[in-house]
């Protein structure tokens, strides 16, 4: 059974349709991404999970039970926002007791157990009487976190959670954040506009365009196997290339003929049709190597080095603008520069037509 069921879920802003019949399923102990470019509907989409937003029109049915009208508070879900709104006054344990401020049931030291327990759970353990004015970015993140879990919620709702801090931290935090919900067991729902966060942390994402969902999938299926050009273009790089299908026979501007059985598989777009295919799926042949497989020409036009991998940009013999590159560095071997002449090998297995 789902533990979240959203069936024709639409909001209207006054005129504005921000979100426009989503159906999501989302499993207990998932973690689910939220993903999509700036004002798609992420954010209004979590609200309504937690019931901080009325819909339009759709059910929101959570645990088998009907909570469309049910207030936030009675909803089995927390939220975690962005700006990880924690009081500078209190100490760290007072910040995290506020979540148990419901929960007058609770003896003093039930209270403190739980408020440890959570600390311990976000590596916070011993920090409890510090005061939370004098904690780093990603410290006081984990105290909105600790704040959040110490009701042992069946739903976590994150809005952003990671985008206030450093590309360092943040890396560090989403693989905290993936242990913890491992550890936790708790349900994952995680809005956020970084493709890469979204991939590194997800079971399975939701990409979003203008209030309506174009795809959910695992990560990898949806890199290998996008539904559609704009999701293809979100999600990572890809290369696009103009081609032409005549009954079983599709022409790529640069790479030439493939026989459309051999492409890997077909995806929808409107407009003209397009050959596309993944920076690492290609390699860049260095002078003397031989190639397996397919092999088209051209010339080096931009070199981007990022330590790791180098990203080449090679406009192919007939092509007006280039197809990307990238290729893991290995040490001592030449780095080609820009002008020199390219040779790609490529599989037409790696090619997805867009049609
Ligand atoms: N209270 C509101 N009143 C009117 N319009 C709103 C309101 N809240 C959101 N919107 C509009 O609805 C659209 C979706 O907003 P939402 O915050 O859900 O987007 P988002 O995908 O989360 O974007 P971001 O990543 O920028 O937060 C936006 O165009 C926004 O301007």
């Amino acid at each position: 059974m789902s533990l979240i069921k959203l069936r024709g879920i639409q909001k209207f802003y006054g005129e504005y349709h921000a979100l426009r019949g989503i159906d999501l399923d989302i499993a207990e102990g998932e973690f689910f991404s939220l993903l999509g470019p700036s004002g798609c509907g992420k954010t209004t989409l979590l609200r309504v999970i937690a019931g901080f937003e009325d819909v339009s029109d759709g059910t929101v049915v959570l645990s088998g039970t009907d909570m469309t009208k049910v207030s936030p508070n009675k909803r089995p879900t927390n939220m975690v926002f962005q700006s990880y709104a924690i009081f500078p006054h209190l100490t760290v344990a007072q910040n995290v007791a506020f979540g148990l401020r419901k929960r007058a049931d609770l003896t003093a030291q039930a209270r403190a157990t739980l408020v440890d327990e959570a600390l311990d759970m976000v590596g916070l353990g011993g920090y409890g009487n510090r005061a939370a004015n004098a904690l780093s970015g990603g410290q006081r993140q984990r105290v909105a976190l600790a704040r959040a879990l110490v009701l042992r919620p069946k739903v976590l709702l994150l809005d952003e959670p990671l985008s206030a801090l450093d590309k360092k931290m943040r890396e560090q935090m989403q693989v905290e954040l993936i242990r913890l919900q491992r550890q936790v067991g708790i349900t994952f729902i995680l809005v956020t506009h970084d493709q890469e966060e979204a991939l590194v942390m997800s079971d399975r994402i939701a990409v979003m365009f203008e209030g309506e969902v174009a795809q959910i999938a695992e990560a990898e299926a949806l890199y290998r196997r996008p539904v559609s050009r704009r999701v293809a273009e979100f999600i990572g790089v890809m290369n696009f290339l103009p081609a032409t299908v005549t009954d079983d026979v599709v022409e790529v501007q640069g790479l030439g003929k493939i026989v459309l059985d051999d492409l890997q598989s077909t995806a929808s777009t409107d407009g003209t049709p397009m050959a596309g295919f993944r920076p690492e799926t290609a390699t860049l042949l260095f002078p003397g190597q031989e190639a397996e497989g397919r092999v088209a020409e051209g010339k080096v036009s931009e070199v981007v080095y990022y330590g790791d991998m180098t990203y080449y940009d090679v406009l192919l013999t007939g092509c007006e603008k280039p197809v990307r590159i990238s290729m893991r560095n290995v040490f001592g071997r030449p780095v080609l520069n820009i002008g020199a002449p390219a040779r790609l090998a490529w599989s037409p297995g790696a090619v997805t037509l867009f049609r």
